[in-house]
């Protein structure tokens, strides 16, 4: 193990070893805490069917129950939103999700013809067409815009699902799916978050099915691990503090260094980070 590997799995707050009971209850009390802290009403999520939101909306919704028996007519709830872009293949799994959740409301917002319309505008002004890669993209900041007018109507924050297999690699669309008000699985690698969702007695093919973007219309469900080149065992035994072979970790870091301007806030003046 080199120090470059302890300073991530710290810098992203991961602990070696977990006891999943007491992380979903520290979770779901910063959760509850929280919302009483803001006077929020509850959460709201993207509900994709993968195993992240369903652990997140899962958080959540344990955390708006808790918070409904011990306040009376509070009103507390989970927003679990649908927002396929046109027919989704994993459907299935999404309701599941859903079910195994018992969100308190669901709502279908289909992202198609906003992200289209984009698209077309973006076309139209240039006169260049937008890359497949790069429409996936707008097709995560569309469902963030989503979530948030979802949010500011029913007086909901946005969770994100960020946790550190995937801060680690900057995974994820810029101010897309990783923008949002609170992150409930934060700290938590994939291995960790597929043990805490055992322990809340999830469907098992919530958690076992292969993590996919599914953002891009040449490659649907094309899976996170090959889009990545390498495999979340691999980041999840880095962030373990395992040893891992050395070119594997080298290839962690340099991405990680790579995508550093993803977990920090807009570079300013006064930021040194990016000198080093
Ligand atoms: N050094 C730097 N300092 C400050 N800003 C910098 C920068 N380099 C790029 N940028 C900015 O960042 C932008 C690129 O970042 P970004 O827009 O995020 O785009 P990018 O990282 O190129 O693409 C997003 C990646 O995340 C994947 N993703 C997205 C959404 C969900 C999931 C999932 O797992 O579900 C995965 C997606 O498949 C793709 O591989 C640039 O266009 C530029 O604006
Ligand atoms: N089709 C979708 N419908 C609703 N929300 C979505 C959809 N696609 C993505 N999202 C949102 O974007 C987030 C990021 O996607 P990501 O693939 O990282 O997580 P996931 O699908 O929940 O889990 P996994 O990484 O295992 O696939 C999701 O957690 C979800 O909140
Ligand atoms: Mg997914």
């Amino acid at each position: 193990m080199t120090n470059k590997q302890r300073e991530i799995a710290n810098a992203l707050k991961v602990k070696p070893t977990i006891d999943a009971g007491s992380e979903i209850r520290e979770r779901v009390d910063f959760l509850k805490k929280y919302l009483l802290h803001t006077g929020a009403k509850g959460y709201v999520l993207g509900q994709s069917g993968g195993q992240d939101s369903t652990l997140a909306g899962k958080l959540a919704q344990l955390a708006v129950n808790e918070l409904n028996a011990e306040h009376e007519g509070g009103g507390y709830s989970y927003m679990a939103v649908r927002l396929p872009y046109g027919v989704q293949s994993d459907e299935e799994d999404a309701q599941d999700a859903i079910r195994f959740i018992g969100a308190t409301r669901v709502v279908t917002v289909n992202v198609k013809a906003a992200v289209e319309a984009s698209v077309r505008a973006f076309e139209e002004a240039t006169g260049e067409k937008l890359s497949d890669f790069l429409r996936g993209n707008v097709k995560a900041r569309e469902r963030m815009k989503v979530q948030y007018d979802l949010g500011a109507h029913y007086r909901l924050l946005v969770l994100g699902t960020d946790h550190a297999a995937e801060a680690i690699t900057g995974f994820y669309t810029k101010h897309g799916d990783g923008a949002c008000d609170v992150a409930p699985i934060y700290g938590l690698n994939k291995r960790q978050g597929k043990a805490l969702l055992q322990a809340l007695d999830c469907p098992p093919h919530l958690y076992t099915k292969k993590p996919t973007a599914d953002l891009e219309d040449d490659k649907p469900g094309l899976p996170d691990e090959d889009a990545l080149g390498q495999t979340y065992e691999q980041l999840d035994d880095y962030l373990e503090l395992k040893s891992v072979p050395e070119d594997v970790a080298r290839k962690i870091e340099e991405r990680y260094d790579r995508t550093e301007h993803k977990r920090q806030g807009p570079v300013t003046v006064y930021d040194e980070w990016w000198k080093a």
